[in-house]
């Protein structure tokens, strides 16, 4: 293997903040610890280190990820890690694979434990990040998100569990890969994703998560955004009250992307009572698959900015 450049950027997060024991809590207390990983025994890579801002993830937007693709299709470095609070790390990752107009190997990480608690995820997690990006074969795999030596599909992956080191899963699909002391070793290859050229940045695309009961109430308030996506029930069932209003909403020209709010499984069109799938479908709402709310969201958004409005039942069939 010749040497690789590769183009590291840090936006925050828990891989690079520190736990003050006394209080107990965790931030970003003492700059970026992580932000002076020059060099990585036994891989031969050199590397560019870029931090456009510090953020936990749960601040991070749409803004933000458009920043770090426009870094990745910028850059001449052969491969790209980016380090980032866990919460979002599967959005960022996601939009990625969904937006980035060109094929260099993306790896995302972050850290569930701060840099300096015991067991600390985030140098070993980066280490792994780096192995994975260097290898030959990560090339075409999509945007990578490696946690916990694992390697998974940016589509596939979710964060499962609040704190756990293996809170990343890829619950449907499973891992691609592997991390071992010698190196990445990819199981699979995920079939190629259609991308989208966004334009249009400033769209109002909430996610709701139903539950038993759900009425109107919130979905009557919905009649002006870009879109919606409904976390609805199983395989893609709501309450009466609520498929009424989403009726509505498609009436008014608002699309409705149906996903569930089970953590695995694909939802479909299946049941035929009142506010089942089957009546949803018939009313024109669309299906995400297998994508989870948030990941349906930023599908919706990507295809609606980029000007794809009439493509949408054939991209969320
Ligand atoms: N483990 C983490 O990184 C969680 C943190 N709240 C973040 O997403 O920024």
């Amino acid at each position: 293997m010749t040497e690789k450049h590769i183009l590291l950027i840090h936006t925050g997060g828990t891989i690079s903040m520190k736990e003050n024991a006394s209080a107990g809590s965790v931030g970003p207390h003492g700059g970026n610890p992580i932000a002076d990983v020059s060099e990585i025994p036994g891989v031969d890579a050199f590397f560019t280190v870029k931090e456009p801002f510090q953020i936990p993830s749960p601040h991070m937007t749409i803004s933000e990820m458009i920043i770090l693709k426009e870094l990745i299709e910028q850059t001449e470095a052969d491969g790209v890690v980016v380090t980032h609070g866990t919460d979002t790390l599967e959005e960022t990752a996601y939009f990625l694979d969904l937006t980035l107009s060109r094929s260099i190997p993306v790896v995302v990480t972050g850290a569930m434990r701060s840099s300096n608690e015991i067991g600390a995820d985030g140098l070993p997690n980066l280490i792994a990040a780096v192995k994975t990006v260097i290898h030959d074969e990560s090339v075409g795999k999509g945007v990578m998100v490696v946690m916990n030596e694992t390697i998974h599909s940016a589509r596939y992956v979710t964060k499962a569990n609040t704190g756990n080191l293996s809170a990343f899963q890829s619950l449907d699909a499973g891992p691609i890969g592997v991390v071992l002391k010698s190196g990445a070793h990819f199981y699979s290859t995920p079939a190629p994703l259609e991308t989208f050229d966004i334009r249009k940045v400033d769209l109002t695309i909430p996610v709701l998560t139903a539950y038993a009961g759900m009425d109107s109430f919130l979905l009557n308030q919905l009649s002006s955004c870009d879109g919606v996506v409904i976390e609805a029930l199983g395989q893609g069932n709501l309450p009466p009250a609520a498929a009424q209003a989403v009726r509505q909403l498609i009436k008014s020209g608002v699309p409705v992307v149906i996903a569930s709010r089970c953590a695995s499984g694909i939802v479909q069109p299946a049941y035929s009572y009142e506010g089942g799938g089957r009546t949803l479908k018939e009313a024109g709402a669309l299906f995400s698959s297998g994508l989870n709310g948030p990941k349906a969201r930023l599908k919706l958004f990507a295809a609606l900015s980029a000007g794809r409005k009439k493509d949408l039942p054939s991209l969320f069939a």
